[in-house]
């Protein structure tokens, strides 16, 4: 079989792609149809080793070198494992690794690495979430680091008790009882929907659908906007703070949700009408929250196109709707469309909340372990 094939990197967990996360070398892309499968954050002769053995395709002795590098302690290479473990392409997708490993690395005075084992922490990935343990993380940071100082600014003005749980939201207005539509005035600061546009904007690409076809991701003028997904390397604690704010109005956990996506039309773009809810899934979108982040454009509103519903939010509102009905059946009541936006830019933050704990499907990796 093609290595090309199975070497798939987990765009859906690393929405920068991989060699994009911040303050990481960038690397020649490996020879022939191979995407680069791994993402140096720190250079030292072993991964200058690492990176040999992977050009020369000789996958096995990278990971190998890798990983006892890893064992030994090395923090490059537990930064490096750490990535691997999450990707999943080379070595086996493992998250409570990939995590243990950024702890290590973080642990050595790796910033980066610190700041991924307080994401995965707070959002849960890899372990159980532990919301102290990672402000206790940031607040270390905040001294040296203005990432982390930028974190803990902005998880001190928001809504939470100590251990991440948000308050309990205002009562919402109701636009309609069936399909449940409800709006949440002012969920988000100005500054809060600043740093969602700001974190996401150098990642967004134009949007794809499922084709239906052949199950592949494809451009279709049904949806005309660009986005990006906060997935692992991209949830951090302010993301993941805003994700449990959204849980708390929709009565959910928030492992339930999709990773937040930031959206943007610009004029013309829109999002014809659909539903969010998947044909014969199981673990069924029950939810949708939107956040409308910016104004200034025209058009672009939110429609229920079978329900005469139509609502565009004020910077920091959200609307919360219901995609299936009380036998949890995609319900076609709950038909939307982002209309065209006729003049400016439109910005919201999307997540689709599923019936239980939502996880991607880990890839191939090339290797046993
Ligand atoms: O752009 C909008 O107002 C709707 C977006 C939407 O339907 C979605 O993200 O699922
Ligand atoms: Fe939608």
């Amino acid at each position: 079989m093609g290595i090309a094939l199975r070497l798939i990197i987990a765009d859906h967990l690393h929405p920068h792609g991989v060699g994009k996360w911040p303050g990481k070398r960038k690397h020649a892309p490996l020879p022939g149809t191979l995407p680069a499968p791994y993402s140096s954050v720190m250079a030292s002769p072993t991964i200058a080793r690492v990176e040999a053995l992977l050009n020369a395709r000789r996958f096995d002795d990278a990971a190998k070198l890798l990983i006892k590098a890893a064992s030994a302690g090395e923090a490059p290479a537990l930064a490096e494992l750490g990535h691997w473990r999450v990707a999943g392409n080379i070595v086996r997708r493992d998250l409570s690794a990939a995590r243990t490993a950024f702890e290590r690395a973080g642990a050595a005075g790796d910033r980066d690495s610190a700041l991924l084992h307080a994401a995965f922490l707070a959002s849960g990935v890899g372990g159980a979430a532990d919301w102290p343990g990672a402000l206790k993380i940031v607040r270390r940071l905040a001294p040296h680091d203005p990432r982390a100082a930028q974190q803990v600014r902005h998880l001190d003005a928001m809504p939470l008790d100590a251990q991440g749980i948000a308050d309990a939201a205002p009562a919402p207005e109701v636009l309609s009882a069936a399909p449940r539509v409800e709006v949440y005035r002012s969920l988000l600061t100005a500054q809060e929907c600043a740093y969602l546009v700001t974190a996401g904007s150098p990642s967004l690409q134009p949007s794809v659908v499922v084709d239906p076809q052949s199950g592949r991701l494809i451009p279709h003028p049904i949806r005309t906007s660009d986005n990006t997904q906060f997935g692992v390397y991209a949830e951090d604690m302010v993301v993941n703070a805003i994700n449990r704010r959204i849980a708390a109005i929709s009565g959910t956990a928030p492992e339930q949700g999709e990773p937040l996506q930031l959206l943007r039309y610009r004029a013309g773009g829109e999002y014809r009408a659909h539903m969010d809810a998947l044909p014969g899934e199981p673990n069924q979108r029950v939810l949708t929250v939107i956040v409308y982040l910016n104004d200034g454009y025209e058009g672009g509103e939110t429609t229920f196109v079978r329900r005469n519903v139509t609502f565009r939010g004020r910077p920091g509102d959200a609307i919360l709707f219901a995609n299936v009905t009380s036998d949890g059946r995609p319900d076609p009541e709950a038909q939307h469309a982002g209309l065209p936006v006729t003049k400016g830019i439109k910005l919201i933050a999307t997540r689709w909340i599923r019936g239980a704990r939502f996880t991607f499907p880990a890839p191939n990796s090339l290797l046993p372990y």
